[in-house]
C-alpha cells in the first residue's frame, strides 16, 4: 500500500451557526488527519460525533469554516464551484438508505451518472453491463429497486458510485440498514473495490464490527474531534480513549462485564485471570504449556477469540485452581507470554479493568436525524438503524 495521503485535513472545522433558539454546533472541531491512497479507512463515532459532516467536507458538500481539506492534491477551500464539480466527479458515495431512483431499473440507476456525464449510449450500456457483473447482479438489470433485497440495492448503489471511475468511494453508514450476513457481503464487495480497482474507501460507521471486518485504519470521533487514530488492530488491542474502549467492548464482548464477573465469582471461587490472545500469543499453545508446567488446574469460564484485520484477537478468562504459590507462579509466567488481568478470588477480589465494566451504550446522544442534501447525493437521507452481531466469533459464554 502506498503512503501518499489522498485526503488531508489540517485543523479543519465546520461550525453550524446558532440562532436565538439554538446554540452553534462545532460539528467538526480542529481535525488534522491523513487518509492514504489505497486504504480502507474507517471513521467511527456515536450519533452526532461529526462523522457525516467530516465526510461531507471531503466531497465539498459542506465547506470548512476554518482550516483546510486537500483531496488529490487540491485544496478544496481554494476552488471555485466548477473545479469542485470536477473533484466531486472523482468521488463516489453510497448511503444507508441506498437512494436509488425508484422509477428507473437497476441498469437505469447505474446509467444515470453516465447520462449526466454525457457518455454516448453504446459506451454507457457496455459500462453498465461491466459494473453489474462486477457487483454480482447482472441478472437484475431489468428489475426495479422495489423488487430487490437491501443487499442487492446496495450493490446497485456501489455500481452507480463506481460508474464514472472515481478514485475515492465514501460509504456513509452503508451497511447500517442490513442484517449481519448481508453486511459482510457488502463489506467483502467494498474490499474488492479497494483491492481490485485500487479505490480508496472511507467507511463511516457506528459499528466497531464493521471496522474489525473491513478497515485497515480507523479514526474515532467524539464531539467533532478525532480522539484516536491508528491501525485497526492497534486500536482494538490497545484502545486509549474511553470512547474507543466502549466501542471495542461492544464489538468483542470477550471480557466479562462487572455483572457477569459477579456471577462468575459465585460459581467459581478460585483465582480468576483474563489472559489476552493476540498476534504475539498467536494461539493458546503457549498459555496451555505455562499452565501445565506450573501444575495448576485451569478451567476456561468465559471468553472469545476473533479476528481483527485478519489477525487473532480476544481473551479467555480462566479459573486457576491449585496451591496459592503455584497459582501466583503461574500468573507470573503467564505475564511473560501475554497480557494478564488478575481478578483475584471471590474472597479477595481485584477490580476488573475499566473497559470490562463500561456500559457500551453510554455516550450516545441525540435522536436520529433526517437530512436532505445536494443532487450529487441522489437525494440521500441520513438516520440510524441496523445492528451487527458479529457472528464470526468463537465465543464461550456462561451467561448474558
Ligand atoms: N446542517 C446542519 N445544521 C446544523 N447542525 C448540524 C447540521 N448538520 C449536522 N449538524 C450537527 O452537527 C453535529 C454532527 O452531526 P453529524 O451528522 O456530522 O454527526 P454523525 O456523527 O454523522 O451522526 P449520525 O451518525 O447521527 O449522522 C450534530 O450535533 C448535528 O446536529
Amino acid at each position: 500500500m502506498s503512503t501518499t495521503p489522498i485526503i488531508s485535513f489540517r485543523d479543519a472545522a465546520k461550525v453550524f451557526p446558532g440562532s436565538r433558539k439554538r446554540p452553534e454546533v462545532r460539528a467538526v472541531d480542529g481535525v488534522t488527519l491523513d487518509i492514504e491512497a489505497g486504504e480502507i479507512f474507517g471513521v467511527i463515532g456515536y450519533s452526532g460525533a461529526g462523522k457525516s459532516t467530516l465526510v461531507r467536507l471531503i466531497n465539498a458538500l459542506e465547506k470548512t469554516t476554518s482550516g483546510s481539506v486537500v483531496v488529490g492534491g487540491q485544496d478544496l477551500t481554494a476552488l471555485g464551484e466548477s473545479q469542485l464539480r470536477e473533484v466531486r466527479a472523482g468521488i463516489g458515495m453510497i448511503f444507508q438508505q441506498f437512494n436509488l431512483l425508484s422509477s428507473r431499473t437497476v441498469a437505469g440507476n447505474v446509467a444515470y451518472p453516465l447520462e449526466v456525464a454525457k457518455w454516448p449510449r453504446e459506451k454507457r450500456e457496455a459500462r453498465v453491463r461491466e459494473l453489474l457483473e462486477f457487483v454480482g447482479i447482472a441478472d437484475k438489470a431489468g428489475s426495479y429497486p422495489s423488487q430487490l433485497s437491501g443487499g442487492q440495492k446496495q450493490r446497485v448503489g456501489i455500481a452507480r458510485a463506481l460508474a464514472t471511475n472515481p478514485r475515492i468511494l465514501l460509504a456513509d453508514e452503508a451497511t447500517s440498514a442490513l442484517d449481519p450476513e448481508t453486511t459482510r457481503e457488502v463489506l467483502r464487495l467494498l474490499q474488492r473495490v479497494n483491492r481490485e480497482l485500487g479505490i480508496t474507501v472511507v467507511i463511516i460507521t457506528h459499528e466497531m464490527d464493521v471496522v474489525r471486518y473491513a478497515c485497515h485504519r480507523v479514526a474515532v470521533m467524539e464531539h467533532g474531534k478525532v480522539v484516536e487514530v491508528g491501525d485497526a488492530y492497534a486500536i482494538f488491542s490497545g484502545p486509549t480513549a474511553p470512547v474507543t474502549r466502549r466501542f471495542v467492548a461492544t464489538s468483542l464482548r470477550d471480557r466479562p462485564s462487572a455483572e457477569t464477573l459477579a456471577r462468575l465469582r459465585e460459581r467459581h471461587p478460585g483465582r480468576l485471570v483474563v489472559v489476552g490472545i493476540d498476534e504475539v500469543t498467536g494461539s493458546t499453545h503457549a498459555i496451555s504449556q505455562v499452565l501445565r508446567d506450573a501444575g495448576v488446574e485451569p478451567a476456561i469460564i468465559y471468553g472469545g477469540i476473533t479476528e481483527v484485520a485478519d489477525k487473532p484477537y480476544g481473551s479467555l478468562t480462566f479459573e486457576l485452581t491449585g496451591s496459592d504459590d503455584d497459582v501466583a507462579a503461574a500468573i507470573e509466567r503467564l505475564r511473560e507470554v501475554t497480557g494478564v488481568d488478575d481478578l483475584g478470588t471471590a474472597d479477595a477480589p481485584v477490580s476488573a479493568p475499566a473497559e470490562t465494566t463500561t456500559d457500551p451504550t453510554a455516550g450516545r446522544s441525540g435522536p436520529p436525524r433526517t437530512r436532505v442534501v445536494g443532487a450529487q447525493d441522489y437525494g440521500m437521507l441520513g438516520g440510524q438503524g441496523g445492528r451487527l452481531a458479529g457472528p464470526d466469533r468463537l465465543v464461550i459464554e456462561e451467561d448474558d
